[in-house]
């Protein structure tokens, strides 16, 4: 057949002129509407190509709300290519969403894909009526009786951060603060929920370490991936575009149900996760059958990814500010000591949660380095904004700018000052409920929160009972990324090595130590240690280590 070269080009001329039209029609959406609203500009609408990402989703949705409040509105609106976002700005209208007027908002609009790629069809991804009795059977996995009796196990796990530490202080004086997390928590999640050792201080390079960070890896394909995901989520569900990578779904489907079969051909019967996952996949003790094999082990992965980059992320924003002072670390210090003390020289449950102005410090670096910097959710019917004449349409995706509001001086004067006093009882007490949002919000929020402060409290109390930490290089400023989903230091996500909070290690018996904290060279920062003499780190270890 003869190639028409005119006819190929005419047609391809009329379908960009109709894509124009089309794009221009579809951009004036917010002004048919009458919802205030930022000039889109065609294709990408007010976000950018994803190979040349230089602002990032979250970025630019703070960027959006920084607009929207200072021209006074509560609300407007925004497009992602051609799809409107609306952007709430109003605390009282966020409060609706996340929890008031919920039923109007249960789903976050992640694309997922049960057959091509079951082990997306998670807790996380899931719409409003598969993920509600998925949540109710999980939730009361982490009430305060499972937390307590989960104790003793994340001890286990701080027992070995801390030999890993005095290692490292000896060997080499200093530490990535964000790899020496993401394997300790790795360590905590596999022990607590999969009765794993996974053993991340002896085998860093474990497959599941491995797999756990390639997770979080950015590069243009996964942008790539990303925005078709969000743009076109049911021609990438017709084409069967994979959300996890296929290395990543095999080695966990393996793995999982390895462990399921080992569980289930045992007599062990414990009450823990596992068991609640077999029991969901089996229909056994009184559970409705309601997962299959691979389901279950997307919750597993979920788990993982959800709870070990979120909390090595917030311990890396902590050592990072409390590397640069010293007075805030000492205070810190003396609780964590006071509290053992009073607790006959054990770190235990009570203990943990006694160490209030830890959790103060903990929450400010939550405040100022939002890990998760937008929320997100869908319209599944018209809601029309108690008071105004607006209906979000259903199908309208709603982006939450936790970053603006986190920064935003109305609600935290100086926002970039670090300061733990934002969260003192009063202060809170005299805070919008809506401020803090590092965990989310309403009946979708994060149900690891206690779990996740408690894991992060331990290890920060190890951590600072007998070292001290301070910053390398002094100059060091942390740059943080806008390309990954989370919030995270800049840089390659895979090497940890080069892009993290480096901590210098010093042995701190009793208080008058010398400390040195130093940054990494190479856009490196690390907590380095001083060090004592032998004498003085056994006897520190001899009476504060309790396991
Ligand atoms: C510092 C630690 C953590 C942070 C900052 C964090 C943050 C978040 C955020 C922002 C969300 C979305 C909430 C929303 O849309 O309203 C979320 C959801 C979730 N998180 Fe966490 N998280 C942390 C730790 C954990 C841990 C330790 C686990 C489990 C072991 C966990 C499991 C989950 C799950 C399963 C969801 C999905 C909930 C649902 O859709 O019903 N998280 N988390």
């Amino acid at each position: 057949m003869e190639i028409r070269w005119p006819d190929i080009f005419l047609s391809l001329g009329v379908l960009i002129v109709c894509l124009i039209y089309y794009g221009k029609w579809k951009y004036k959406y917010w002004i048919r509407k009458k919802v205030p609203h930022v000039e889109a500009s065609f294709p990408m609408g007010n976000y950018e190509v994803p190979w040349a990402i230089k602002q990032g989703l979250h970025q630019i949705t703070t960027n959006i709300y920084n607009e929207f409040k200072a021209k006074g509105y509560k609300y407007g609106g925004a497009y992602s290519f051609f799809r409107p976002m609306f952007i709430p700005v109003d605390l009282d209208l966020v409060k609706h969403i996340f929890i008031k007027d919920f039923q109007y908002f249960t789903e976050r609009g992640m694309y997922y894909n049960g057959k091509a790629d079951p082990l997306s069809e998670h807790l996380f991804n899931i719409e409003g009526t598969k993920w509600k009795p998925l949540r109710n059977h999980i939730s009361p996995i982490f009430s305060s009786g499972k937390l307590k009796s989960m104790f003793s196990t994340v001890l286990d796990c701080g027992n070995d951060l801390a030999k890993q530490i005095e290692k490292l202080r000896v060997t080499q004086g200093y530490m990535s603060i964000r790899e020496l997390g993401a394997h300790y928590t790795t360590n905590v999640i596999g022990a607590c929920f999969f009765d794993l050792k996974v053993n991340c201080f002896e085998n860093p390079t474990n497959e599941l370490r491995r797999h756990n960070r390639t997770f979080f890896k950015n590069g243009i394909g996964k942008a790539m991936r990303i925005f078709s995901l969000r743009s076109f989520p049911s021609l990438c569900k017709l084409l069967g575009v994979l959300v996890i990578d296929k290395e990543i779904t095999d080695f966990y489907a393996k793995a999982m149900k390895e462990i399921f079969d080992y569980r289930e051909s045992s007599d062990v019967k414990k009450k823990d996760f596992l068991q609640l996952l077999i029991d969901m996949k089996n229909g056994t003790n009184n559970k409705q059958k309601m997962l299959t094999l691979e389901q279950a082990a997307g919750q597993c992965l979920l788990f993982f990814v959800a709870g070990f980059e979120t909390s090595s992320l917030a311990m890396t924003y902590v050592f990072y500010e409390i590397g640069q002072d010293q007075e805030m670390q000492d205070k810190m210090r003396e609780e964590v000591r006071r509290a053992i003390k009073k607790h006959d020289g054990k770190i235990t449950y009570d203990a943990i949660m006694e160490m209030t102005y830890m959790t103060q410090v903990f929450t400010e670096a939550l405040r100022k380095y939002p890990i998760v910097p937008t929320l997100e959710r869908l319209t599944v019917k018209d809601y029309k904004i108690p008071g105004e004449d607006v209906v979000i349409e259903k199908g309208t995706k709603v982006l939450i700018s936790v970053q603006g509001i986190h920064h935003d001086p109305d609600y935290f004067p100086d926002p970039q000052k670090f300061d733990p006093e934002r969260f003192s009882p009063e202060n809170k007490q005299a805070r919008h409920p809506c401020t803090f949002l590092t965990f989310g919000e309403g009946p979708r929020n994060c149900p690891g929160i206690r779990f996740g402060v408690m894991q992060t409290k331990v290890a920060m109390a190890i951590m600072l009972k007998d070292y001290r930490y301070t910053l390398h290089d002094k100059s060091f400023k942390l740059n943080l990324t806008n390309k990954s989903q989370l919030l995270a230091p800049d840089g390659e996500v895979s090497n940890y090595l080069n892009n993290c909070v480096y901590i210098n290690i010093v042995s701190d018996f009793n208080f008058l130590c010398n400390y040195r904290l130093q940054f990494c060279k190479n856009n490196r920062s690390d907590l380095q240690f001083s060090y004592p003499s032998q004498d003085e780190t056994l006897i520190s270890n001899s009476v504060y280590y309790n396991y």
